[in-house]
Parts: C-alpha cells; sequence; structure tokens
C-alpha cells in the first residue's frame, strides 16, 4: 500500500526585493508502507524544503502530494494541523520535548489530544517504552536523559498514536557515535518489527546506512537512488559513500569512523 505519494513537487522561494530561488523541480517520490527510506543530498540540494513539503509544514509551488490517499491541499491551517497529528510523526535533530513534563507525559502527549482514557494510554506506551528501552525513565525529566534517551524518548512520542509515516529530520545530528547507534537501532526495530513506515533526511552516511532506500537528491532534483540488497549494513554504507563521491558537493562528512 501506497502511504505517501508525491508528484512533480516543485518550490520557488521568492524572498524580499523578489529575489527568486528555485529549490525544488518535479521532485516524484512514492513510499510504501513499512518501508525506511533516506533523504540525501549536498548541502542546499533541497532535502529540508522537500522535508517540509511532505510534512504539509510548507506548501509546495507545483506538484502534488498525497498521504494515505488524501491530498491535504484544500485544508485551512486548524484542518492541516489535525491531518499532522493524526497522519504524521516528526522526529528532530534538537528532539523538541517539553521540559515542564515528564518523560511519560512527553510521550503521551499525542493520545492525551485525542482524548483517549488512561487504561488504553497506559497499554499503548508500556509495550512502546520497553521496545526503546526508556521504561525505567518515564518518571525522570528531560534534563536527566542523554541524548539517545532523549531522542528514543521522541521516537517513541512520534509513533505512539500510530501515524502513517515517521518523518525524521537529522535526528543523529546532535548525538555522539553510540547514542546515534542506538538511536538508530531503535528507529530500525519500530521499522521491521512494527512496520513503522519511516522517512528521514541525514547528512550522516551512517545513519543512512540503516535506510533500505537512499534517494539523492542535487540541486533540487532528484538525482540517484540505491537500495539495501540484504542485511549487511556495512555494504550499504559503503555503497553511500560511493554515492556521495558520484554527487560531489558538500555534505558535511560525519568522521567514518562510526561504521
Ligand atoms: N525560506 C527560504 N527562503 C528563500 N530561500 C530558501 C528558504 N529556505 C531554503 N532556501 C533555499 O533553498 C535551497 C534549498 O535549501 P534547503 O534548506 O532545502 O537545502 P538542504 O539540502 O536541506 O541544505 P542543508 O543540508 O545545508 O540543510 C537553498 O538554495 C536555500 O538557500
Amino acid at each position: 500500500m501506497t502511504v505517501l505519494k508525491a508528484q512533480g513537487l516543485g518550490k520557488i522561494y521568492s524572498s524580499k526585493g523578489n529575489i527568486l530561488t528555485t529549490a525544488l523541480t518535479d521532485i516524484d517520490l512514492e513510499i510504501a508502507e513499512g518501508e525506511f527510506v533516506g533523504i540525501m543530498g549536498p548541502s542546499g540540494s533541497g532535502k529540508t524544503t522537500l522535508l517540509h513539503l511532505l510534512a504539509t509544514i510548507d506548501r509546495p509551488t507545483s506538484g502534488s502530494i498525497e498521504i494515505n490517499g488524501v491530498n491535504p491541499v484544500g485544508f485551512d491551517d486548524k484542518e492541516l494541523s489535525l491531518f499532522r497529528r493524526r497522519q504524521l510523526g516528526f522526529i528532530f535533530q534538537d528532539f523538541n520535548l517539553v521540559q515542564t513534563l515528564s518523560i511519560k507525559e512527553n510521550i503521551i502527549l499525542p493520545l492525551v489530544l485525542e482524548g483517549m482514557v488512561p487504561e488504553q494510554i497506559e497499554q499503548r506506551l508500556r509495550p512502546l517504552a520497553e521496545k526503546l528501552q526508556i521504561a525505567h525513565l518515564l518518571n525522570k525529566r528531560t534534563y536527566e536523559l542523554s541524548g539517545g534517551q532523549m531522542q528514543r524518548t521522541a521516537i517513541a512520542r512520534a509513533f505512539i498514536h500510530k501515524p502513517s509515516i515517521l518523518l525524521a529530520d537529522e535526528l543523529s545530528g546532535n548525538l555522539d557515535s553510540k547514542s546515534a547507534k542506538d538511536v538508530m537501532g531503535s528507529l530500525q526495530l519500530m521499522n521491521e518489527m512494527d512496520r513503522a513506515t519511516v522517512l528521514m533526511v541525514t547528512h550522516d552516511p551512517f545513519a543512512a546506512s540503516y535506510c533500505k532506500r537512499i534517494v539523492f537528491i542535487r540541486d533540487g532534483k532528484m538525482f540517484m537512488e540505491i537500495r539495501r540488497k540484504n542485511s549487511n549494513r556495512q555494504a550499504f554504507f559503503q555503497q553511500i559513500l560511493d554515492a556521495q563521491s558520484v554527487l560531489g558537493g558538500n555534505f558535511n562528512d560525519v568522521p567514518f569512523a562510526r561504521n
């Protein structure tokens, strides 16, 4: 089943003085249920723009987007935020957790907003927290957690309402290599065991090596796509590095030692 379908997506920004910047041109992207897709490309190639369009945070200049068969084009702001809250799960580089809430309160927030009863919330929370190895942290506050623990909390919050797709923006960007490994392993677990559909933007070839498919963009256009053939993540990591060298440009590379 197709979860996300983008056709002919284009984005032109106009800034002060009527200067136009073409950020994206004619992007087609289809993501099926259970896929784990990475978007990579040199700095300024349009990755964040693409993620914002797919997340319905920004509107395309041309083309269309369907999420779960729904094109949100005519939605007003209120309908759009409800659509986003129900259909999408977000994971950000800086975690975006609420500091005044406990870890548990942070995770269950999407269910509380939907008015779910406490027993049902608990039934959703427990197995998810255990799977992400944060069950022992539920009564703590965000400042008591490590970066990796905070990001696993953010994954739990993004997934607890069973969104159609998880959208992640540089989720390993603020993490040391051990935490990045744990967080990517957790995301992989959600993908493999719970069939979470994941789309992530990343600069980091190590994080990207957990994906099953990588879409490379350059100068706002689709450049190439590579797929992981088997469970050999190290081989895929090498394939990603090779693709980056073909692509050229500034990738803000991270040390390769992580592999
Ligand atoms: N709000 C904006 N107004 C005008 N131009 C913008 C805006 N946002 C992005 N751009 C331009 O659009 C192009 C694509 O930017 P985008 O941030 O999507 O790239 P990126 O691949 O995410 O880059 P990076 O890896 O450095 O974060 C760039 O030329 C950028 O300067």
